[in-house]
């Protein structure tokens, strides 16, 4: 038998700055509002039809519910090849990768002819059901600073973007479960995500978005002693850090950590959003 088809994706990390738990009926009408940044550092993934679905996450095998579930919804079966250069779990939004790049990749390779906007239903649908995130497949499908205007997939979501780009350095320190925290506390996230997203709808700029992120960070009270330190001395530098949501991250705009004696990683905002390579 001819070897199948393979073929490659692209998708930024999503680093959310502030964000709410819109539960509404139907999964492709849920969703966040709030804003992010996407980021040069992201998900490569490669599927080729197969048999029988395995997926391989840097070179170590692997489940992840997400594209599972966009494999099932698109009726593939394939080897689904994921690498990254950003940790899982730490706010980098990569189950949502994971699963646009996964609908990208099937979707070519095994010759279907989905639009864009059904792609991207379909990843954010799997993504709300896996119960990994709300915003960061339409975010990442945009690239760009996303605001999240109202939420859901298309066309139900609605989305702009900051203009502008530049350096973003990070510090990824450790885990948060995004599934714990979203069933824990959705009212205290939606009551601070919505006066954080009123506030940079009045002034959208980059520098808004940072003190809007503080802000929300600062409200819902999930930054570790660790996070608050950074944060703290990143201050005193008179610069502006936030907590990645939702990971045990700190991120800034230009040199903002390292201006504070940190070595942070360095990576810049994606100005294209999710494509096929
Ligand atoms: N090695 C791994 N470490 C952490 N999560 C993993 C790993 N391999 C697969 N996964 C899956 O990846 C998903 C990560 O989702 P999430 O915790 O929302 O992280 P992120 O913030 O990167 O989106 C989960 O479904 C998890 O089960
Ligand atoms: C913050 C989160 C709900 C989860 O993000 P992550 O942990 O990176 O998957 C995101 O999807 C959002 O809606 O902004």
């Amino acid at each position: 038998m001819p070897d199948r088809a393979a073929a490659t994706a692209f998708v930024p990390g999503h680093v959310t700055g502030l964000f709410t738990v819109d539960r509404r009926e139907a999964p492709a009408e849920t969703g966040s509002r709030g804003a992010g940044l996407t980021l040069e550092a992201g998900v490569e993934v490669t599927c080729q039809p197969a048999d029988r679905t395995t997926i391989t996450l840097d070179g170590a095998p692997t489940s992840v519910e997400s594209v599972s579930r966009v494999l099932d919804a698109l009726g593939v079966e394939a080897t689904v090849e994921v690498s990254t250069d950003l940790p899982i779990g730490r706010g980098f939004g990569l189950s949502g990768g994971m699963a646009l790049g996964t609908a990208l990749a099937a979707n070519e390779a095994a010759g279907l002819a989905h639009t864009m906007n059904e792609l991207v239903s379909v990843a954010h649908v799997a993504d709300v059901e896996a119960g990994t995130g709300l915003g960061d497949v339409v975010a990442q499908a945009r690239g760009g600073i996303v605001i999240r205007e109202s939420p859901g997939a298309p066309p139900h979501g609605a989305l702009d973007g900051i203009p502008g780009g530049g350096r973003v350095e990070y510090l990824a320190l450790g885990e948060l479960s995004t599934p714990d925290v979203l069933t824990e506390h959705p009212d205290v996230l939606t009551r601070a995500g919505t006066a954080a997203l009123e506030r940079l709808q009045e002034r959208p700029t980059r520098s808004q978005f940072m003190q809007s992120a503080r802000q929300f960070t600062a409200d819902v009270g999930l930054a570790t002693a660790r996070v608050e330190s950074i944060l703290a001395a990143v201050e005193e530098t008179g610069g502006v850090g936030s907590m990645a949501m939702l990971g045990e991250t700190v991120f800034g705009f230009g040199t903002a950590l390292s201006d504070a004696g940190y070595e942070p990683q360095v990576t810049r905002v994606d100005p294209a959003g999710a494509r096929i390579e």
